[in-house]
């Protein structure tokens, strides 16, 4: 989290194209950059001299802010998925969700897609290693933007992970993802996560049935 996501798609092949969201100037993405910043900075103080008591103070000074300006959960709900919005709030790749890393998932020119990430401290699982059901999420939403990539996505109705070695912490990670197959409503989607080395920590295969829940109006 304390690494910026790298908007330039540098180490992409050429003609990649990002799918999901990249940051902007906006208040709301700097305001949630800051919000994981704190998320991030909480878990590293020093307990006994960061004086929390004050720190606790000032954050619900701001929760109540932003919630005196909230509208009606339905509204937003209805505002969240127009446009733009819908890869602005999930919890992978949501600019404006701050418990999203944020990952950016690259569409590559052989059909396949990829995001590239250094996990921290609030992702930990075992010391040092990234919580094998944060790794399943990267997963899980990286191989529904390769469905999207390839034109025909689902509903996860199966996600089988295979935990290869534990998932460094602090290091640049891989996120990998491609539509293999489709036959009828279903489509076979694989995926991995790997080193900067290209040693795969964990792999995917996932079933995903053409379904779509409507979106709120
Ligand atoms: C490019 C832009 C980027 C965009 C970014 C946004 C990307 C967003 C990415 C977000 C990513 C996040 C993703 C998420 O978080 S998705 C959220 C997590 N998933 C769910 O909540 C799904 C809940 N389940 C359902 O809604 C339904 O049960 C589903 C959709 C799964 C099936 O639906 P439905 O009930 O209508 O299906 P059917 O009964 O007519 O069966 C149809 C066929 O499928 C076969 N079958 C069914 N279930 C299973 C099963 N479990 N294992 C094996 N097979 C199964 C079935 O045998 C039949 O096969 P056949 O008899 O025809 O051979």
């Amino acid at each position: 989290m304390t690494t910026p996501a790298d908007t330039s798609g540098a180490g992409m092949p050429a003609g990649s194209v990002p799918l999901t969201s990249v940051p902007q100037d906006a208040p709301v993405d700097r305001a949630t950059a800051a919000a994981r910043r704190v998320v991030e900075a909480l878990l590293l103080t020093d307990r006994a001299n960061a004086n929390l008591e004050r720190v606790a103070e000032e954050l619900n000074g701001i929760a109540e802010h932003l919630e005196q300006h909230a509208p009606a959960v339905r509204d937003r709900m209805v505002d969240m998925w127009g446009g733009e919005g819908v890869t602005r709030h999930d919890p992978v790749t949501g600019l404006e969700n701050a418990i999203a890393l944020p990952l950016i998932v690259y569409g590559l020119p052989d059909g396949s897609v990829r995001g590239e990430t250094t996990v921290t401290i609030p992702y930990q699982g075992p010391p040092g290693c990234v919580h094998g059901g944060v790794s399943a999420l990267l997963l899980d939403h990286t191989l529904g933007v390769a469905n999207m990539w390839a034109g025909r996505d689902g509903m996860t109705a199966q996600l089988n992970v295979r935990y290869h070695r534990p998932t460094p912490l602090f290091e640049p990670l891989q996120i990998n993802g491609r539509q293999e197959s489709v036959d009828g409503r279903k489509i076979r989607t694989t995926g991995d996560i790997r080193t900067a080395e290209g040693e795969v920590c964990v792999s995917v295969e996932g079933l995903f049935v053409d379904k779509k829940v409507p979106r709120p109006r």
